[in-house]
């Protein structure tokens, strides 16, 4: 087992940057400057004069090359993937802070990123296993390449007209993900894949936004699969390298519909696939990976492997609030714990009839480790069955390998740098703050194979004989999945499994579309209670699933106008009578949140509807509780200990005090899904410990909990973890947000609160 490895890149200031604030800085464990930095350090967005620091296996300064990066991150992967290992490299980061430039870069030479110098360097590998085996081990590359856009798998070989709007069906094959239909292409040479890898980005899906004239607006993933044939073995691995796209907080972006239709799915994967590395970093049973596309594909720490994840970092202030949330979401994947399996190798020429292989199944067999030779790698059996067949003595090497696990191959360095920093092993990789030379990974990922192995009974000749067609079977299956033509060759049993599995899609499907009408569900509730803006967002969400709905698309524009009337009304009766409301006003324009110094802009234009809620600069000073308010524990002001929760999620990374400081009156940031210009009906309410509690439950997501809350049953509580997900918060912080999900009004909020007695909390 190895943790993810997570390095950190901060790009270069662009031309409109160069007067703009630095604050993200690298800087080694000890302090001093050395050419092997491992934190990167960023002021407290509340306070200057302190600072967050973070650790990761490696950072990379602005001044750092494409070739710097690749050599030290990417360029010691390649000779574990023709060892037979798959292996990842995905970069992670917000709009505009050098995600695509890494991994695919500019077109001269020096500004090449990750993907053309990675498949340079595996046809160079290619060409020597060629030539030191003088041609016996032959080794082919093959393609293919998809976005995921608006939660839809497309085919980059394929013309943005030609696509099927609903995109590529995806099925879970033996434990993978795959994408069916998708094209694969061979291409033999360094040129033949940059001409195709060049035709595919231009189907990719970008747009000019206002943080990025060529912002991504889907998620990029090729796979590059490698085959080695020699007489006997075929021995395959993949190589993905993906360039997700970025997180847009759309109260900068400006915007228009369609982009934040894009941004609102970009969104909702990132915020998935946080919640995913945020379920496996706490050891969580349920790893929400089947929410989005993009997190089933990824399948985070369950695809074995290496992988590697580059944080992309921009330097300027403006980038304060995302660097921050990019810096803790890449904090936990740090802990994420990945399996390093080699992939099979498969044995070519087998006589043996498919039907042999019936009364052999399950997937321990499947798992069942053939490996009589202490010591011995895959290159040895190769080795070995070539002897075999070429009337040499029989050797107890059988052609099904599996799950050789690299125990103690990826050594940590990290050790004497971790600072706090949780490790639930030892052996991981790091950074080398350490080593004196060099970057870390070059010394520390041992290309050496061997793996320790300890001897293990040898299977009957009829078992291996058996588990070889059970092998061929599943391959085909495989094959099948992906090539409709290949299904004459299938037995009765294999056809019944795949139609299972067609069954399965179809709900899946289903599952779908109804996440759709839930969007619709709550759209309509919303507009029930004449929230219009919350209703349209909800429409909004819900289109994706319903492209060609005239219907919806009336509604939504009807809403629209509506909201924008309803604005100038607001504004007419502003300029007539420029009035603060209070916070238990409900007849004023200007809504104010439950917290007492946090009030809403009272034109919150409707692309801010889901963003938090942000403090309204004129009001100087919070607005005091009156008596009547303290004397119910719900009016309690909110401790200043809350306002840090949602950066220092993790005791893993520093905090930093420079200097003692005033107690300064912070303001509650509230991520409220609801309608600016609309009254609240709920009871203002602050965090108490029975609210804490609460709270805590619902965003525990844990059905089982929630369900046992008071006036909630399953159906309920599994709409609300279901609308929790659905919803691009990071969770929901006040009372009045657990009021408007799904199913959940103010009286169930309030049965839920009372209903927990004093020894809950
Ligand atoms: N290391 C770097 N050196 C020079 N320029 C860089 C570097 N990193 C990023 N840039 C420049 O910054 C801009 C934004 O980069 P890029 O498009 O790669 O961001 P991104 O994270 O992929 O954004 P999005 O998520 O919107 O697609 C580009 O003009 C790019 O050339």
């Amino acid at each position: 087992m190895s943790s993810v490895r997570v390095v950190a890149r901060i790009r270069p200031l662009l031309k409109n940057e160069i007067d703009k604030d630095t604050i993200v800085a690298a800087e080694s464990p000890d302090g001093e400057e050395t050419s092997n930095p491992t934190i990167v350090r960023i002021p407290n967005p509340k306070n200057d004069a302190e600072s967050f620091s973070f650790q990761f296996n490696s950072v990379y300064e602005q001044e750092a090359t494409q070739q710097q990066l690749f050599e030290s991150e990417v360029s010691p992967l390649v000779k574990h993937l023709f060892n037979g290992f798959d292996v990842c490299v995905f970069a992670y980061g917000c709009t505009g802070t050098g995600k695509t430039h890494t991994m695919r870069g500019g077109k001269s030479l020096a500004d090449r990123g990750v993907i053309p110098r990675l498949l340079s360097n595996v046809y160079r590998k290619c060409r020597k296993i060629e030539k030191d085996t003088a041609g016996a081990t032959q080794v082919e590359v093959a393609m293919s390449y998809y976005e995921i856009y608006c939660d839809r798998v497309y085919d980059l070989f394929e013309a943005p007209d030609k696509r099927t709007p609903s995109g590529l069906p995806i099925r879970d094959n033996n434990g993978k993900t795959v994408v069916v239909g998708l094209t694969e292409k061979p291409c033999s040479t360094l040129k033949e894949f940059e001409h195709l890898y060049d035709q595919a980005n231009i189907n990719r899906s970008t747009s000019a936004t206002k943080l990025n004239a060529h912002s991504s607006r889907s998620h990029a993933i090729l796979c590059v699969k490698i085959t080695q044939t020699t007489e006997d073995t075929v021995r395959v691995s993949r190589v993905s390298a993906i360039d997700l796209a970025g997180s847009e907080d759309n109260r900068r972006t400006d915007n228009n519909k369609e982009r934040l239709v894009e941004s609102s799915a970009i969104n909702k994967s990132l915020f998935v696939l946080a919640q995913c590395v945020e379920a496996i970093s706490k050891k969580q049973s349920r790893i929400p990976y089947r929410e989005s596309k993009m997190t089933r594909i990824l399948s985070l720490g369950q695809n074995n492997g290496l992988t590697v994840m580059i944080l992309n970092l921009a330097p300027v202030r403006s980038y304060h609030l995302d660097t921050l949330s990019s810096l803790n979401f890449a904090n936990r994947t740090k802990k994420i714990e990945v399996s390093e399996v080699e992939n099979e190798t498969v044995y070519r020429n087998v006589a043996k009839p498919l039907a042999a292989t019936t009364h052999f199944s399950g997937t321990n067999i499947t798992r069942q480790p053939l490996r009589p030779l202490n010591g011995a790698t895959n290159i040895l059996h190769e080795r070995e069955v070539t002897e075999k067949k070429a009337g040499g003595k029989p050797v107890k090497a059988f052609s099904v390998y599996s799950d050789t696990r690299k125990s103690g191959s990826r050594v940590s360095n990290m050790a004497s740098q971790n600072q706090g920093i949780r490790r639930t092993e030892t052996n991981k990789r790091a950074a080398d703050s350490s080593s004196a030379i060099g970057r870390p990974t070059k010394t520390i990922r041992s290309d050496n194979p061997l793996r320790t192995r300890t001897a293990e009974p040898v299977l009957s000749k009829a078992s291996i004989e058996a588990l070889i067609s059970q092998r061929i079977e599943e391959k085909l299956a495989e094959k099948a999945m992906q090539d409709s033509a290949a299904a004459p060759a299938l037995s009765a049993e294999l056809q019944k499994r795949l139609d299972e599995l067609e069954s399965r899609i179809g709900a899946k499907e289903e599952d779908e579309k109804a996440q759709g009408l839930q969007f619709l569900l709550m759209a309509k509730q919303h507009q029930v209670r004449g929230e219009d803006a919350s209703a349209l967002r909800m429409f909004q969400l819900a289109a994706p699933f319903f492209p060609d709905n005239a219907k919806l698309q009336t509604k939504m524009r009807n809403l629209e106008e509506r909201i924008k009337a309803k604005r100038e009304a607001d504004l007419q009766k502003h300029v007539s009578a420029p009035v603060h409301s209070t916070i238990h006003s409900t007849a004023q324009p200007t809504v104010h949140s439950t917290a007492p110094s946090v009030v809403l802009p009272p034109m919150a234009p409707t692309s801010n509807l889901m963003a938090p809620l942000k403090p309204e600069k004129q009001q100087s000073k919070p607005k005091a509780f009156t008596t009547d308010e303290s004397e119910d524990e719900e009016f309690a002001p909110i401790p200043e200990s809350d306002h840090e929760e949602s950066y220092v999620s993790d005791a893993s990374f520093k905090y930093k005090p420079k200097a003692a400081r005033k107690p300064k009156k912070t303001i509650k940031k509230l991520p409220i899904f609801r309608d600016a210009a609309e009254p609240s009906t709920m009871p203002i309410a602050a965090t108490t410990p029975r609210t804490s509690r609460l709270l805590n439950i619902i965003n525990s997501r844990d059905v089982n909990q929630i369900k046992a809350l008071k006036g909630v049953g399953s159906k309920k509580a599994d709409a609300i973890v279901t609308c929790l997900i659905e919803m691009e918060e990071d969770e929901v912080r006040d009372l009045e947000s657990l009021s408007v999900l799904k199913g959940v009004g103010f009286r169930t909020v309030e049965n839920m609160r009372m209903g927990l007695t004093v020894v809950d909390f």
